[in-house]
């Protein structure tokens, strides 16, 4: 006699050879007579109670990896690591460990909230490969395939992706290197729409707000500000404001503004991007760097005043005005002399995309401004708002010089700390 749990596993393995017979058919219908794929893939549908969505690494004529292939593969990789029994190994740019992955054509199983879903990981290689043998250009499309009953297509589309989605997010943001970027001159950037702006190295700071020598109360005052702000997704969203926060550290040469800078970064393990404005050439590529920027970071301008004439472009202005009152024609050929050169990046350029429109692109990021003349820069950049938290750092204070004594000398106390 047969039992129940034979009829299951039967009935398990006629569903999988099902599934892959589909799946082969979906790969080389493309091959067949197109009367024949009509009616097979009817059959199919018909009989058919199971339903697949496609993951395309590359879409449309993008240059950059689908953000949602990017997702699913960094979620998988977890699971696929315990699951699959063909894996691919990787050193990716941005992890701190080696990245494991399904091999093509494995498959995995998952589940979610008691339902089971199957993923694929596939590859369509184009019509003009298998023709030509010179078609070099055209590579393999990688794709994840998702299986799942109809029944429950409300559940997958609606809830499990979001969350694979967010699982995937999160893991990526666990196992990444920090880096450091910095906006080079790259000449030819222009020609080579994809390549990034912003060069890197890794991050590896050793700052932190511990080592730093200042006011014990000041620098809670800072964490806790900087802590409130990370968590702060659902306040920004509930008072219509983008989620970034601006800070300018001002003081004396050599009172710790960047390392402060670098123990933001280690806090709230941000990115940091390094902007020069100086080889900023005009506001059009300020816009493009701040495109690229990614959300969770650190936007750097170090010593502003000195970056640009930020202080003076204003009063420049004021002046072309009352000499365009005096004398229109000579002023006229001398802003058109001076129109060549659009190597500039203006105040208003800058206010635009600290918060102007441009602002809200990306999220969770900080724009700090350090200085060692906060009244040389034009009020408009610094008022509260733009910059939420103005920070001194003086010198040294006798709290201060504990910390240092602690982390150089290892001493808690000593009979000369009164004097001092
Ligand atoms: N408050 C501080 N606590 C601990 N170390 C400090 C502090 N201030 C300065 N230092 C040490 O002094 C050095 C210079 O500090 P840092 O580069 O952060 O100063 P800065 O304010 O950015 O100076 P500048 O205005 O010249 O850019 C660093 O090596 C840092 O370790
Ligand atoms: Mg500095």
């Amino acid at each position: 006699m047969v039992s129940l749990g034979e009829t299951w596993a039967g009935a398990g393995s006629t569903i999988a050879a099902g599934m892959f017979l589909y799946t082969m058919f979906q790969q080389y219908s493309h091959l067949l007579p197109h009367q024949f794929q009509v009616y097979t893939r009817w059959f199919f549908n018909f009989f058919n109670p199971y339903i697949s969505i496609s993951f395309y690494e590359y879409t449309g004529d993008r240059y950059e990896r689908s953000p949602v292939y990017a997702d699913i593969e960094t979620y998988l990789t977890s699971n696929s690591s315990q699951l699959a029994k063909r894996l691919k190994a990787d050193v990716v740019d941005d992890s701190k460990d080696l990245v494991f992955s399904m091999d093509d054509y494995e498959e995995i199983t998952d589940s979610y909230k008691g339902v089971e879903l199957w993923w694929a990981s596939c590859q369509s290689v184009p019509i003009s490969q298998t023709i030509s043998l010179y078609a070099s250009d055209a590579s393999e499309r990688r794709y994840y395939t998702l299986s799942f009953h109809y029944k429950h297509r409300k559940l997958i589309t609606e809830s499990y992706l979001k969350h694979v989605r967010e699982q995937g997010k999160k893991m990526k943001i666990e196992n990444r290197l920090r880096k450091l970027y910095t906006n080079n001159e790259t000449e030819n950037w222009s020609s080579h729409q994809s390549k990034s702006m912003w060069s890197h190295v890794a991050f590896e700071h050793p700052s932190t707000f511990e080592k730093l020598a200042m006011d014990p109360v000041k620098k809670q005052e800072i964490v806790d500000d900087l802590i409130a702000f990370n968590k702060g997704k659902d306040y920004y969203a509930k008072v219509g404001k983008a989620w970034k926060r601006g800070y300018l550290l001002y003081g004396p040469p050599g009172t710790g503004k960047s390392s402060m800078v670098a123990a933001m970064a280690n806090l709230l393990d941000y990115d940091v991007y390094d902007l020069e404005l100086t080889s900023v050439k005009n506001n059009n590529e300020l816009k493009k760097l701040f495109i690229e920027v990614s959300s969770k970071s650190i936007i750097v301008i170090e010593d502003i005043d000195c970056s640009l004439d930020l202080t003076g472009q204003r009063k420049e202005e004021e002046k072309k005005e009352d000499a365009k009152a005096k004398n229109p024609i000579a002023q006229l050929v001398k802003d058109e002399e001076s129109s060549g050169d659009d190597s500039k990046v203006t105040l208003s350029g800058l206010l635009n995309f600290i918060d102007g429109l441009w602002s809200s692109c990306g999220e969770e990021r900080l724009i700090v401004f350090t200085t060692n003349h906060v009244n040389k820069l034009d009020p408009a950049l610094i008022r509260r708002g733009r910059m939420d938290k103005h920070i001194e750092l003086s010198y040294c204070c006798f709290e201060g010089f504990k910390v240092l004594a602690k982390n150089y000398l290892d001493l808690d106390s000593h009979p000369t700390f009164e004097t001092i």
